[in-house]
């Protein structure tokens, strides 16, 4: 797959792309025992895009979102990332010393926002992830799916352009997790950042995906690509979603049995 120019806007204008990923490669290790993770994957995430990607085990999702949040540098190709991108794992990673209050104004303080409207940042912010009644617990006294959804609230405190999601609500239980695909929808239309969204689930993909890239089994290249256009909300277990996900599964089947494992 080779990358667009550029995203036509309403209108025809052409806007630069959030993410371009242009033939970037990447060798993790040197000598006999390096693996060639990335080949010479080519990408675009337009603004306020909702990109997924799904692949096979191993073949190089983590290590993509790594070189586009900055973690990591390509062996080859060139990546352009206006802006500083901030990433979401599927550990939430919150300060236990703090309150989910304070977890989410973190950000925040560290970027220098007064007092008084990191305040009500962090207030709406929990609202949104239906928690503001928890605002002064500690993360300790929250369950699993509460904490990603802190998570989540801190994520998109700082309104970056571009979020890179790591398998964000892996492991949670499906009840849990839709409430949070119901929750970032909702953030993502509100505040309209591009979204890079890595995931085994390609319900999941076809629940939240403008669009849905498959990568090839190691070493990753972009193969193949679907846009979704169900109206939102979907729902994972939807007719349409379902459609989607076989489509996407057949695919993602097919590469598999082509490298045989
Ligand atoms: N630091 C490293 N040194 C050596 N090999 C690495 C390193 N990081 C990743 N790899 C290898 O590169 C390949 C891609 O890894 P990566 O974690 O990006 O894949 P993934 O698609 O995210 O995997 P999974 O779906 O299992 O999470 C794998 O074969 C992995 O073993």
């Amino acid at each position: 797959m080779t990358a667009a120019a550029g995203t036509p806007a309403p209108g025809g204008a052409v806007t630069a792309p959030a993410v371009r990923i242009d033939a970037v490669s990447k060798v993790h290790g040197r000598g006999a025992g390096a693996v060639l993770a990335l080949d010479e994957i080519s990408l675009d995430v337009a603004p306020g895009e909702f990109v997924c990607v799904v692949g096979a085990s191993g073949c190089g999702k983590s290590t993509l979102l790594s070189l586009v949040a900055g973690l990591d540098a390509p062996t080859a190709g060139e990546l352009t990332v206006p802006g500083r991108p901030v990433l979401m794992f599927q550990e939430p990673a919150l300060y236990p010393w703090l309150t989910v209050a304070g977890n989410v104004e973190l950000p925040l303080r560290l970027a220098g926002v007064g007092r008084a409207e990191r305040r009500e940042r962090a207030r709406d912010l929990l609202a949104s992830v239906h928690l503001a009644e928890f605002a002064q617990r500690r993360p300790h006294q929250l369950s699993g799916g509460m904490r990603q959804r802190v998570a989540l609230a801190r994520t998109l405190a700082l309104e970056r352009p571009v979020l890179l999601m790591d398998e964000p609500f892996g492991a949670l239980d499906a009840m849990t997790r839709d409430l949070l695909h119901d929750e970032l929808e909702a953030l993502w239309q509100q505040r309209r950042p591009a979204v890079l969204f890595v995931t085994h689930n390609v319900r999941e993909a076809a629940r939240l995906g403008d669009r849905i890239v498959l990568l090839s089994s190691r070493p990753g290249r972009a193969v193949w690509q679907t846009t979704v256009d169900a109206p939102r909300p979907r729902r994972m277990d939807s007719p349409e979603t379902a459609a989607v996900a076989a489509e996407v599964t057949a695919r993602l089947r097919a590469e598999v049995r082509r490298h045989g494992h």
